[in-house]
């Protein structure tokens, strides 16, 4: 008689990969994942020193993970093995699941492809995680420019299962006959969705009825032009003034991609989250104080190629009002 053996066959937990350039809805389209009512561990990778992602997500009742200074494609690639392996663990040894999935956003200048050779090709993760799929968000405004200028959006589109175009309604029309025409040579076979406002995700984004057929990345080295700065407020800004001055660096210095933060000001308690995606400052908008909250105001900015001069004009224009790290 041959004995029942044990089902040794491991339950694959699924991974999402979100990708997609600087300012381009990332976190955003993740903060709508998580209202899905699925148990999601969250591992957020920012490329710069000061993380900011972990305040502006709404709701997170599973495990986070920040890795940030640098990109998981390169100067954290290292982090990610160990982050997921200790998921895992931690998954495998608990009765109660903390978790049914595990969401990867990563940095807006990352190549997906050296993260989904971690995933793909280390043996102990391959046989314990499944890949469901690579979402990237592309803005219509500036999809064009940022496929223009740099290699790592092109990658990042090139390995999508699914791209969700954001920003439509700062869109022309001209913007988005432009990037649908750049697409259908891009990436004619991937389903792309425009991603209204505030409407609900339809399923289909993380629906898939065949396993995908994946090429292996080709492991070619990463050698980035980006360089971030992080700003420390030692006390409390008036908004108009400060968003006079990065209104006013947005606008001399072109090399200034993204800024991004949580910053208190002159006359509220509530922090309050400050961004720009190329040359537009979005309004602030209002976050709830947190348990723990330190008080300290800080701003990442993101340059392509060198930041000395914005560390300058940042350094002469705060003088003793913040810290300039680098
Ligand atoms: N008007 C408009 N704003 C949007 C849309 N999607 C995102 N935003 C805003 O764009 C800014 C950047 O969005 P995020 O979701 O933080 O972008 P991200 O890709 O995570 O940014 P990084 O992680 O820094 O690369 C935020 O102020 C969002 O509220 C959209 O469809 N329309």
């Amino acid at each position: 008689m041959i004995k029942p053996t044990a089902n040794t066959t491991l339950r694959k937990i699924p991974v999402v990969l979100i990708t997609g350039f600087l300012g381009s809805g990332k976190t955003t389209l993740l903060n709508r994942l998580l209202t899905d009512g699925v148990k999601t561990a969250v591992v957020i990778n920012e490329f710069g020193a000061e993380p900011v992602d972990q305040d502006l997500l709404q709701r997170q009742d599973a495990p986070l993970t920040v890795l940030s200074g640098g990109c998981l494609c390169c100067q954290v690639k290292g982090a990610l093995a160990p982050t997921l392996k200790n998921l895992r663990m931690a998954w495998d040894g608990a009765q109660d699941k903390p978790f049914a999935r595990v969401v990867i956003e990563t940095s807006g200048i990352a190549s997906p492809e050296p993260i989904l050779d971690t995933l793909l090709r280390e043996r102990w993760l391959a046989g314990r995680y499944r890949l469901q799929a690579v979402l990237a968000t592309l803005a219509i405004p500036t999809a064009g420019e940022h496929l223009d200028r740099f290699p790592e959006a092109a990658a990042q589109v090139a390995w999508a299962d699914r791209l969700l175009l954001t920003h439509a309604d700062l869109a022309t029309a001209g913007q988005q006959a432009e990037l649908a025409q750049r697409l259908s040579t891009l990436a004619p076979a991937t389903p792309t969705l425009t991603l209204q406002p505030g409407a609900d995700l339809p399923e289909w984004i993380l629906d898939f009825d065949a396993p995908l057929l994946r090429r292996l990345p080709d492991q070619t080295p990463i050698s980035h032009e980006f360089r971030s700065l992080s700003l420390i407020f030692s006390a409390a800004p008036a908004w108009p003034q400060l968003e006079s001055i990065l209104s006013s660096l947005l606008a001399n210095h072109p090399e200034l991609l993204r800024i991004k933060g949580v910053v208190y000001v002159a006359g509220r308690t509530e922090p309050l989250a400050i961004q720009s995606a190329g040359p537009r400052l979005y309004p602030p908008a209002v976050l709830q104080t947190r348990d723990g909250d330190d008080g300290c105001g800080r701003l990442v900015f993101i340059t392509s190629g060198d930041v000395g001069a914005l560390a300058a004009e940042l350094a002469e224009t705060f003088d003793s009002g913040a810290r300039i790290y680098r």
